[in-house]
């Protein structure tokens, strides 16, 4: 099963064609348990050490799941994959599995570098490969917006540092050896981020053995991040002695939709004036555990005419009308870091309503949400996917989850698109049967 992929190509020259895991998926909650035939530990068996196995079976990661269960023999081959599978399958615990079965807990430097497009995907992969890692090793975060203790006292020294080294630099490179942190095994980083420490030559990625895209795809959509990323790459690190994973559930031109995983996905046509009612009336209606309302970005020509932004609009509204337990939570790009990790922090554990523009829809991982309103139509097909990916994300769980979308009888065209090109079917709500309904 062995497919060309050129971006790979490009980033790996020496790799011949990388593996391509294409799965085609049945829903994997339900059917892990029955369908696996072994646990992780056997899995990874022999591959991945004894102490972080531990601590995943510690989180309740026993079984693998059918896409883990595909997908770790081959990236445990040590082979370069394109880890393409529906929202959801687990793909980032199959790909730290692998970063830890490639690097040597007793060497300092670093080894394994997991590339992620948002600060919030980052914040939640370093989460989990913090839990695999307890003290085994470091796991650095360079995302956009946060600077650690530990960074800090890096970029504070570093930079004296000048090539070829005299003997002051030799000094404080010993001070760097001996009383900064030693590097970190596995970085977790944003582009732009580790542009900045590599260009303050923090530290090397010479001895990166593992290299992670994550949501590939997203990032590929950016020349800027890509043209970055390529320099960092070629120039600080050998393609031929890494092995390089790309992961993401939608990868352009393998377009699938994980119409096994979310049991219905709703349309319903109303005005534009009627959408913030019928958003309550379908909140009032749907018996959700948390769910999360997507709103588009505030187009810069809003902004300039100093109108709200729609976030804040559905957000004051459901604030103000919203009768149900939900703690309704706002999530937008404009938002400082601080703000944006304490409401990501917020909804974590607790029944919400997170209302967000599509930062929330890519690898945000709140598996308690059985409900996607899309207040209108994202832009993208692929944008729908993600967004639509932020449910059903409970392996093994019976919970009936759903995606609504509310457009407008001259927007049913582009869902139509969106259709035909995901592959999945929308049922149209109608009007008098949720006015019954609430009754
Ligand atoms: N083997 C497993 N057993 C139990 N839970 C698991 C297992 N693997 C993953 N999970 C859980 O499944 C959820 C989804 O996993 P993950 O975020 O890795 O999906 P993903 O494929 O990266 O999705 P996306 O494409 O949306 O980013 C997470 O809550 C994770 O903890």
């Amino acid at each position: 099963m062995a497919a060309a992929f050129p971006a790979s190509s490009a980033f790996n020259p020496n790799c011949s064609a990388p593996f391509m895991l294409r799965l085609r998926l049945r829903p994997h909650r339900a059917g892990v348990a029955a369908v696996a035939a072994a646990t992780l530990r056997e899995v990874c068996a022999g591959r991945v050490p004894d102490h972080v196995l531990l601590r995943a079976e510690d989180v309740g990661y026993l079984v693998p799941t059918e896409m883990q269960e595909q997908s770790l023999p081959v990236l445990l081959s040590g082979q370069d994959c394109v880890l393409h599978a529906q929202t959801g399958s687990g793909k980032t615990l199959a790909y730290l599995l692998s970063v830890f079965s490639a690097i040597d807990f007793d060497r300092s430097s670093v080894q394994a570098l997991i590339v992620v497009p948002t600060r919030e995907l980052g914040i939640q992969v370093t989460k989990v490969a913090r839990v695999l890692a307890a003290k085994s090793c470091t796991v650095m975060a360079l995302l956009d917006g946060g600077m650690l203790r530990r960074q800090k006292s890096w970029v504070k020294v570093v930079p004296f540092l000048r090539f070829p080294l005299h003997c002051y630099d030799v000094f404080l490179l010993t001070i760097v050896v001996h009383f900064q942190a030693e590097p970190p095994a596995i970085i977790v980083a944003t582009v732009a981020s580790l542009c900045q420490m590599i260009e303050r030559r923090a530290f090397s990625l010479q001895s990166v053995k593992i290299l992670v895209i994550d949501e590939v795809d997203f990032i590929f959509g950016s020349s800027k991040q890509v043209s970055s990323l390529r320099k960092i790459l070629t120039s600080y690190s050998a393609a031929s002695s890494r092995q390089t994973i790309f992961a993401s559930a939608s990868i352009p031109q393998h377009n699938r939709f994980m119409h096994d995983c979310i049991q219905h996905k709703w349309t319903k046509i109303c005005t534009k004036k009627e959408r913030l009612n019928v958003l309550l009336s379908l909140l009032e209606r749907d018996a959700l555990k948390s769910g999360i309302i997507f709103v588009a970005e505030q187009s810069e020509r809003s902004k300039k005419a100093g109108n709200p932004p729609l976030t804040t609009i559905v957000f004051e509204f459901l604030k103000s009308t919203y009768k149900g337990s939900l703690d309704v939570l706002l999530l937008e790009e404009d938002m400082n870091f601080n703000a944006r990790a304490t409401s990501f922090s917020e909804v974590k554990g607790r029944g919400f309503l997170l209302v967000s523009t599509d930062i929330a829809s890519r690898g945000f991982d709140l598996p308690q949400t059985s409900h996607i309103y899309n207040f209108e139509l994202p832009k993208t097909a692929t944008d729908y996917l993600h967004r639509s990916g932020r449910t059903g994300r409970e392996p093994f769980s019976k919970v009936e989850c759903s995606v609504t979308t509310l457009i407008t009888e001259d927007e049913q065209f582009v869902l139509q698109r969106f259709q035909n090109e995901l592959k999945f079917h929308c049922e149209e709500l109608h009007l008098e049967s949720m006015f019954t309904f609430n009754l």
